[in-house]
């Protein structure tokens, strides 16, 4: 099946890097969001975003305004149904995605893939919640969308083959390489790197080293391109928690348990970088630890 226009929904980090990705590779893009603030500065985020690009040599200008013009904001969901391909790139509840679901489904042409962009979430239970678990998979990108290599794809258990293979060919098209992952929480980069960014708040709860140490160890010690404090607030705590808890919750083994600091900080409202403040403040000039 031909993939040309794409409904993305959720304009947070990823959706906006999904929506920067998807253009440039000359997908129409249909961005979706609940507030016009978020989307103000999605479209924001992916005009800076570009420029760095051009300013890299890594694209042209033309590209650019060709890529800018391709994408457009709703506040919409029926707009979002007019696509060949859907990813959900809303925040990271159980709750908040099958809700969309419900509102999205009566709007979906009957061709259109739905997929998810969940960092953790069963793919065949969410699914089984709608009209075409056939059509249905996960399509997870990571973060910052424009930078990484990989997509995860997976197969909830009624997803078919043609389904995923439509899915690898916008992978492909994007010059980004797909992993297979079995529909089993967190799949596969998630269920190895969360424990180690929850181990690591461990790390500080216990007062084993501080922010700074433990950063400065993972990076300097096991050559990480973040320290893993550095990544849970880059990624949003409030995300690192969520994972942490669906692992804990679908696999039932303790060495999964959310460490208290890790929801003391999602408590708190200390989210990471999206909200200013987690393990470092970054509402100065340079991030300060916050412990
Ligand atoms: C939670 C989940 O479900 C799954 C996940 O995503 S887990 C998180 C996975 N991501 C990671 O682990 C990221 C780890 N961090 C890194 O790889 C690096 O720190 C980083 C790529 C984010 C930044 O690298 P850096 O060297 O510190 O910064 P910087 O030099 O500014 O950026 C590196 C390159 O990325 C580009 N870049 C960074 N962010 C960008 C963005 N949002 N858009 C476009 N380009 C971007 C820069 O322009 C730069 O390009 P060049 O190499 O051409 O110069
Ligand atoms: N952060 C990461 O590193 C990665 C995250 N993911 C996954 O991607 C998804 C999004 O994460 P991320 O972008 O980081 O999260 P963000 O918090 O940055 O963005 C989520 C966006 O979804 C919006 N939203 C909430 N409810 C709805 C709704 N009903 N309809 C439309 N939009 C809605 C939020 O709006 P508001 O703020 O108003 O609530 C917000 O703008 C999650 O499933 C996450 O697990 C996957 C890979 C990496």
């Amino acid at each position: 099946m031909i993939i040309q226009k794409i409904g993305i929904i959720g304009a947070g980090q990823m959706g906006n890097g999904i929506a920067h990705v998807m253009a440039l590779a000359g997908y129409d893009v249909v961005l979706n969001d609940v507030s016009q603030e978020a989307l103000d500065s999605a479209i924001v985020a992916i005009e800076k975003n570009l420029t760095r690009q051009v300013s890299k040599e890594k694209i042209t200008s033309d590209a650019m305004s060709t890529a800018m013009a391709r994408i457009t904001s709703t506040l919409t969901l029926a707009d979002v149904g007019k696509t060949d391909l859907v990813i959900e790139a809303a925040t990271e509840r159980e709750a908040v995605k099958q809700a969309i679901f419900d509102e999205l489904l009566p709007h979906l042409q009957p061709h259109t893939i739905l997929t998810s962009n969940t960092s953790s979430i069963s793919i065949t239970r969410l699914a089984s919640r709608t009209d075409r678990p056939e059509r249905f998979m996960g399509f997870h990108f990571m973060n910052p969308v424009p930078v990484m290599q990989l997509v995860e794809l997976i197969r909830g258990i009624a997803t078919d083959q043609d389904t995923y293979a439509a899915c690898h060919a916008v992978v492909e098209r994007l010059g980004k390489t797909a992993a297979s992952a079995e529909d089993f929480p967190a799949f596969i980069v998630n269920r190895i790197l969360m424990p180690m960014i929850n181990e690591a708040v461990y790390t500080l709860y216990e007062g084993v080293g501080s922010v700074q140490s433990i950063d400065l160890s993972m990076k300097l010690g096991a050559n990480h391109p973040m320290g893993p404090l550095e990544l849970a607030d880059f990624i949003g705590l409030d995300t690192c928690l969520a994972i942490m808890n669906v692992l804990h919750d679908g696999l039932a083994d303790t060495k999964y348990r959310p460490c208290p600091l890790l929801t003391k900080y999602v408590e708190a409202g200390w989210l990471g970088r999206k909200t200013q403040r987690g393990f470092y403040d970054y509402r100065g000039e340079t991030p300060v630890p916050t412990r």
